[in-house]
């Protein structure tokens, strides 16, 4: 059965939406024609196309699950990105001012992880899962990346050929480095003498910085070390980094812009601390991250960095001991960039704080608009937010906030 539809809007997550139903790769004011009576089909035909369409540069769109909206003009792509994060904050109440989308594609990611698999036959296949699925697409490029992974691909199929025998699912995290691709694995479990050997020599052919497993060493020619600010960090394996050089930029200078002359600063949920490295340019810093391998990287960055003021990493997890009253005495402001759950305890314990400004930085609008709640119970002021797109066509965004009394 054929039915013609008029998409509305493009929903959260993507797709096109049309009278309750989902019809991926659409466009708002687009008349497409769909066959059947699932909930979320594909176009069997677009009758009218919006003027805001654009050829997808991937030959791998439409099957592959890394993009929702390759067909999309760049100005109003961001413009929606906006608008989903007005009204999720306004689902929580929130309405603050929202500043256009910062485009943070920079060069592109400088981070990306493919998956391996066997597939339906017995072709061993490296690349991403197709939407909503666990398929694999095998590719051959992905123009998300930057100049910098262009090897990354061919270094992925290497390895996961090297541990074919294992017969596992694998993921292989790669980034680049200063010294070249610094590969994580995540799936093979525990590899016996042959498969070592195996993954070793792959590594080495690939020319690899450094190859581990689960945070296990495997091999290393250089140890990774990435730069942040102008200063030279290394890189726990597998550790949490922005993933484009012009995201970390984007929020780390609004990040800076939200304390304004604080001279003394929690950077809590640091990572590896590219806003307590540039923070530290003018205040005093307590950097505080759950990961100890990101927490020994900063404290390592910082003995080698000069002309900073001081900064004191520390490994705590701020879900089970978020930073309390006491603490928080004589700090100017407060930033918290937390992963997707949010910052529950800490926002808490926040919102009666006595500090001048808080500013927060998340990459899910959802929990950010729960803590968010929580400091304007306690009489805390949200100010303008900023979404900051750093995953280019995905339907994720971020965004940086800041709060005054
Ligand atoms: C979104 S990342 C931000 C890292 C850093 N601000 C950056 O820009 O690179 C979130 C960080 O929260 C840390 N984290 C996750 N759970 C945590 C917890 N319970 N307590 C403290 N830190 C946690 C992770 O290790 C990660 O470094």
């Amino acid at each position: 059965m054929t039915t013609r539809l008029t998409i509305s809007h493009v929903g959260h997550r993507g797709d096109g939406v049309a009278d309750g139903r989902f019809v991926p790769y659409t466009l708002p004011g687009e008349v497409v024609e769909v066959e059947g009576t699932e909930e979320r089909v594909a176009p069997s035909r677009i009758v009218t196309a919006s003027p805001d369409r654009v050829a997808p540069p991937c030959p791998h769109f439409g099957t592959c699950g890394g993009c929702a909206l390759q067909h999309w003009a760049s100005t109003p792509y961001l413009a929606w990105k906006r608008d989903i994060l007005t009204a999720t904050l306004a689902q929580h109440g929130l309405h603050p001012e929202v500043a256009p989308t910062v485009d943070a594609r920079g060069t592109g990611r400088r981070r990306v992880t493919f998956h391996a698999r066997r597939g339906a036959g017995t072709r061993l296949e490296v690349g991403f899962t197709a939407a909503r699925s666990h398929a694999i697409v095998a590719i051959d490029a992905c123009p998300l990346l930057a100049p910098s992974l262009e090897r990354a691909l061919p270094a992925a199929r290497l390895v996961a050929r090297a541990l074919e025998g294992v017969g596992k699912p694998i993921d292989i995290q790669v980034t680049a480095t200063l010294q070249g691709l610094d590969v994580e694995l995540r799936g093979p479990g525990r590899l016996g003498e042959k498969d070592r050997l195996r993954l070793m020599e792959a590594a080495n052919a690939a020319g690899l910085a450094r190859l581990t497993n689960h945070g296990d060493l495997v091999m290393q020619r250089e140890p990774p070390n990435v730069m942040i600010d102008g200063h030279r960090v290394p890189l726990p394996p597998g550790g949490f980094l922005q993933a484009t050089d012009a995201g970390e930029e984007a929020l780390a200078h609004l990040v800076l812009a939200g304390v304004g002359k604080a001279k003394a600063v929690a950077d809590l949920f640091c990572g590896v601390g590219p806003f307590a490295l540039r923070l530290a340019r003018q205040a005093k810093v307590r950097a505080v991250d759950s990961d100890a391998g990101a927490v020994a990287s900063l404290a390592q960055a910082v003995r080698m960095a000069s002309g900073l003021k001081p900064i004191q990493a520390e490994t705590r997890d701020l879900f089970r001991r978020p930073l309390m009253a006491s603490d928080l005495k004589g700090l100017d402001a407060v930033v918290f960039d937390p992963p997707r759950a949010g910052a529950e305890a800490q926002a808490t314990i926040l919102a009666k704080a006595d500090i001048g400004r808080i500013v927060a930085v998340s990459c899910n609008p959802a929990t950010f608009a729960r803590d968010a709640c929580s400091l304007a119970a306690g009489g805390w002021k949200l100010g303008t937010v900023t979404p900051v797109d750093q995953f280019t066509w995905s339907a994720h965004v971020e965004l940086v906030a800041t709060f005054t009394r």
